[in-house]
């Protein structure tokens, strides 16, 4: 997930058309908005939760906080300070909502990781990144016998922020302040299927209050090992 590789990857025919068929999707919803860019896809659901399911999220989180971690060993100090928490796909509140995302972008759940709870404090951040893998990276390696290349990110905010913690992305030049029940979706690729530059992203420091969301990555592949 480091920023600084030069050539994050190659073009795919299979990312391209996952990326064509989503967007397609997407772009038929009528509860979804693109974000006006040419640099990325990046689209937005205003009310895909309620507020109950927020509130019940944040308890969830809540319960299971600890320091995030980072893939890459070499991102300075400070550079991802919130905490995080791995939530239970099987679990009769998690599961509703994991795969609402799945069929709202049309990829099959066994594609997308387990969903993850993050939570910032006044003054932590997650600075500028992709979320797609370097593939010059010793984890890549890894990453390709367990589900390949992360494509589509979905993004909820589950509370307002009082100031502070805008998911940014500086190369693509827009910035969305945290609203609450939002989902926001974007595709790592580019439209040859290789990983899109632009797409980095910075989770902004909190300022003041807290701010809870939770992630989900799809994988290009199965990430599931079991049936389910
Ligand atoms: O906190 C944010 O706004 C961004 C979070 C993020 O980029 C991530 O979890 O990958
Ligand atoms: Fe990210």
């Amino acid at each position: 997930m480091a920023s600084a590789a030069k050539s994050p990857g190659r073009p795919s025919a299979h990312r391209a058309a996952i990326g064509r068929s989503v967007a397609a999707r997407l772009e038929g919803d009528p509860r979804i908005t693109r974000v006006p860019i040419e640099q990325a896809e990046v689209y937005y659901c205003l009310d895909f939760l309620t507020d109950e399911e927020c509130a019940v999220l944040i308890e969830v989180i809540d319960a299971g906080r600890r320091p995030s971690t980072l893939l890459s060993q070499s991102a300075e100090p400070g550079f991802r300070t919130s905490e995080s928490c791995d939530m239970d796909r099987y679990s009769p509140i998690i599961r509703p909502i994991d795969e609402r995302v799945a069929d709202l972008l049309g990829l099959e759940p066994a594609h997308g990781e387990t969903m993850q709870g993050q939570r910032y404090a006044p003054s932590q951040q997650f600075r500028a990144h992709h979320d797609y893998f370097h593939e010059s990276e010793p984890y890549w390696a890894a990453m390709q016998g367990q589900g390949g290349q992360r494509t589509w990110t979905a993004m909820a905010y589950l509370n307002e922020v009082e100031e502070g913690g805008a998911t940014w992305f500086p190369l693509a030049g827009i910035r969305i302040p945290p609203r609450k029940r939002m989902l926001l979706i974007w595709n790592n690729m580019a439209a040859d299927g290789a990983p899109n530059d632009a797409t980095l992203h910075e989770g902004m420091a909190v300022v003041t209050g807290t701010k809870y969301i939770f992630t989900k990555w799809f994988r290009e592949n199965r990430w599931l090992k079991t049936a389910d």
